[in-house]
């Protein structure tokens, strides 16, 4: 049987998501989107071939509908769909903090409802999906979902109660990244080189260890012990990130990011 897939609030993610399902071989003709301006919506049409459509026109047409808003807009759109949803839907949330209960309380009875907190790196299918089962998915359901989003990298079922820690990890966990290799390529420029230099150093270092780590069987610390020589460069550089707390502003960092996760639940903001 045909599926047909709408991605409702096609922003960064849900843009992520739509062109790696294309990639992974979905037909544009069974996609829908939902945008809130017109002209993001003909982008859309003309970069992927899918069509735009209201949320009202998605919850009726559409097997399963993605729900890809800020968790602040989610309980205007959930109010928007209600009416239009029937209960044999399988909604699929990929809004941080928001939980199952918070969708379902909002929708038909019996309405089926999956959480899954998806990453960036969807967008060259390296992401990394968590996903939990709300109280009426079946493992149908979740079974589904994981064949969505296991196109476009990993997926992993958890617990809805881990769900905002799994935000903090591997929702946000990109922008750290990222973050590292800006600060790095900054240390670069100080030492002298040029800028696109640095960055191509830095980079390479990283999808170097980045492969090393999944690929190696080796535990990190392991890793980075074949780095460290006795009495050498990389030691002088671990007793500066030791004595500047890099590890605990990461482990303060990674709460900050779980209590907010739990912040958003309310859909408040
Ligand atoms: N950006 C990321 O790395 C990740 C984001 N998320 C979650 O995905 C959701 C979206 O985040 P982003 O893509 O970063 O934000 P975004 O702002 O790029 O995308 C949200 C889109 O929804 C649209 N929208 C809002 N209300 C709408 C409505 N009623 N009907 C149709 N469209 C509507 C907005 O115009 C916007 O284009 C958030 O809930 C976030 O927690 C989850 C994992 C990773
Ligand atoms: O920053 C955010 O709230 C979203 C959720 C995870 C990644 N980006």
């Amino acid at each position: 049987m045909t599926q047909t897939v709408a991605v409702l609030g096609t922003g960064k993610i849900g843009e992520a998501l739509l062109s790696g399902m294309i990639r992974a071989g979905w037909r544009s003709a069974d996609l829908l989107v939902t945008t809130r301006r017109s002209d993001r919506a003909e982008e859309l049409r003309n970069r992927y071939g899918v069509e735009p459509v209201t949320n009202a026109e998605a919850a009726k047409r559409a097997d399963t509908l993605i729900l890809a808003v800020k968790p602040q807009d989610m309980g205007k759109l959930l109010d928007e769909l209600a009416p239009h949803t029937a209960s044999d839907r399988l909604v699929v949330s990929a809004a941080a903090g928001i939980t199952t209960a918070f969708i379902e309380e909002r929708l038909a009875a019996g309405t089926p409802v999956v959480r899954v907190m998806p990453n960036t790196p969807v967008l060259v299918d390296e992401g990394m999906s968590v996903i939990s089962a709300g109280s009426h998915a079946t493992p149908a359901h979740v079974a589904h979902t994981e064949e969505i989003f296991g196109g476009v990298g990993k997926t992993l079922r958890v617990p809805e109660s881990q769900q905002d820690a799994a935000t903090a990890l591997s929702g946000s966990g990109p922008a750290y990244f990222y973050f590292l290799v800006e600060a790095m390529t900054d240390a670069g420029i100080l030492l002298g080189l040029p800028r696109a230099q640095a960055h191509d150093l830095i980079v390479q270092a990283a999808i170097g260890a980045a492969v090393m780590l999944r690929d190696s069987g080796e535990h990190p610390v392991k890793l980075r012990e074949a780095v460290t020589s006795p009495a050498g460069t990389t030691i002088s550089a671990i007793r500066e990130l030791e004595n500047h707390g890099v590890r605990a502003a990461l482990i303060a960092a990674l709460e900050a990011a779980r209590d907010r996760s739990r912040a958003l639940a309310s859909g408040n903001g």
